[in-house]
């Protein structure tokens, strides 16, 4: 593994970047600079992102506890900014835990739009719920567990789903998941279809409601058998239309017929997809403790990496079949081969006529190389002092690309 070794040596000492909560004026940042007892360095190439010596820690300040700062790769920060997120955008980000891009498109869309979020992984996920309420970012966002290569819920545009009912007559509201989830299933897994709404989010889980959720894997199982697990809604702010919609409407499934979506798809997507992490420092840094045989063993292997290029290809479709017209979709991994990257993206052009690769704007600036696609990026540790990555952004067309 003569590669790693001398690719840790080029990237000891990479700074460290974080994320500035946008409001934060001169006064704010100067305290921040105190509690840190360092100069915060602002970068070039990407507003709102600072650099800070690796020795500072970050996680103990003041600061960072009182949700003023948030430590997050520039590289990574950069593939949120390839999506250029304008005010009002319905912004899905597909694989969004454990939720560092997901809070920075929060922050990018402030008191505007809308933002849903799914992941598979339930811990990882209700970690990004715990980071939008730290941040308070989490308004207008819906985060749900669910299978990215399947989901298939449109955005809630102007706060209600235009086939939805929105209830206005008092209903009986329910503000804890997990009742939800009793009342959408029967122990078979039948959907059932009731009139309750959605009041407001209540906080996270009591250790009763814990146990609660616990009694209730048998319908999960239950819903397995009848074949294909359901999306489920694990955090709603109080601006993401949910409050007041009927849960069957919430969960309506589209058709994702093409003028549905035309009509009321995103207009941005995040396909942040599961990777090897072989560009990712902090990974890397783990695998140093673990043993690169570990490393070997988990990811080069050849069934490994078709099931995950397969994966990948199968998120970037999802999240493509979900965006409008015009809209665009980032697809990133913090791997640096080929296969997880160039490969996939190609593939999924050949598929889809009326996607096209797209320059990013800005990225002129951005310490980054081209990939081996055009308009692609690179992140190299080795030269851009940031974590390694790759980014495509993807324009989708109203007519297919060949006629
Ligand atoms: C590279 S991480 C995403 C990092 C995240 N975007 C962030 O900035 O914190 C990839 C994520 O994909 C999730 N994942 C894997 N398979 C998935 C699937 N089929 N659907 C949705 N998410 C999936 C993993 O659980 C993991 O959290």
């Amino acid at each position: 593994m003569g590669f790693f070794s001398s690719w840790r040596e080029q990237t000891r000492g990479v700074v460290q970047q974080s994320k500035l909560k946008p409001q934060a004026g001169v006064e704010e940042i100067e305290e921040i600079e105190k509690d840190l007892g360092v100069n915060l360095s602002a970068l070039s190439w990407l507003p709102g992102f600072y650099s800070i010596p690796p020795e500072v820690q970050i996680a103990g300040s003041k600061s960072y506890q009182e949700g003023k700062i948030y430590g997050m790769d520039a590289a990574s920060g950069a593939a949120v900014a390839a999506l250029e997120i304008s005010p009002g955008d319905h912004v899905l980000d597909l694989c969004a835990a454990p939720g560092a891009k997901l809070c920075m498109l929060a922050d990018l869309l402030k008191d505007s739009g809308s933002l849903t979020a799914t992941d598979i992984s339930a811990h990882r996920l209700a970690a990004s719920r715990t980071m939008l309420i730290k941040y308070d970012l989490g308004n207008r966002c819906r985060l749900f567990l669910a299978d990215g290569t399947t989901f298939s819920l449109l955005p809630l545009r102007g706060g209600v789903d235009g086939n939805a009912t929105k209830v206005e007559e008092e209903k009986p509201a329910l503000d804890n998941p997990d009742e939800i989830t009793k009342r959408r299933y029967d122990p078979t897994g039948t959907l059932y279809v009731d009139s309750t709404v959605y009041g407001e989010w209540k906080g996270t889980k009591t250790a009763k409601e814990k146990k609660a959720a616990k009694r209730l894997k048998y319908m999960e199982d239950a819903l397995d058998r009848v074949g294909g697990r359901e999306s489920e809604l694990i955090f709603y702010g109080k601006a993401s239309g949910i409050v007041g919609m009927k849960v069957a409407d919430v969960f309506r499934s589209h058709s994702l017929l093409e003028d549905e979506v035309s009509h009321n798809g995103y207009d941005k997507v995040l396909v942040d997809a599961e990777c090897t992490h072989d560009g990712s420092l902090k990974h890397i840094s783990k695998y140093e403790q673990w043993g690169w045989d570990t490393f070997e063993r988990r990811f080069f292997n050849a069934g490994r990496m078709s099931s995950i290029t397969s994966l990948q290809l199968q998120l970037l479709r999802n999240g493509f079949s979900l965006l409008r017209p015009g809209g665009k979709i980032v697809y990133s991994t913090c791997s640096l081969t080929k296969a997880q990257n160039e490969d996939v993206v190609q593939k999924f052009l050949d598929l889809e006529p009326s996607a096209e690769l797209r320059v990013i704007k800005g990225s002129e600036n951005w310490p980054c190389k081209n990939g081996g696609l055009p308009h692609t990026l690179r992140f190299n540790p080795s030269s851009s002092k940031t974590s390694g990555l790759f980014i495509a952004q993807i324009h989708k067309h109203d007519r297919l690309r060949f006629e």
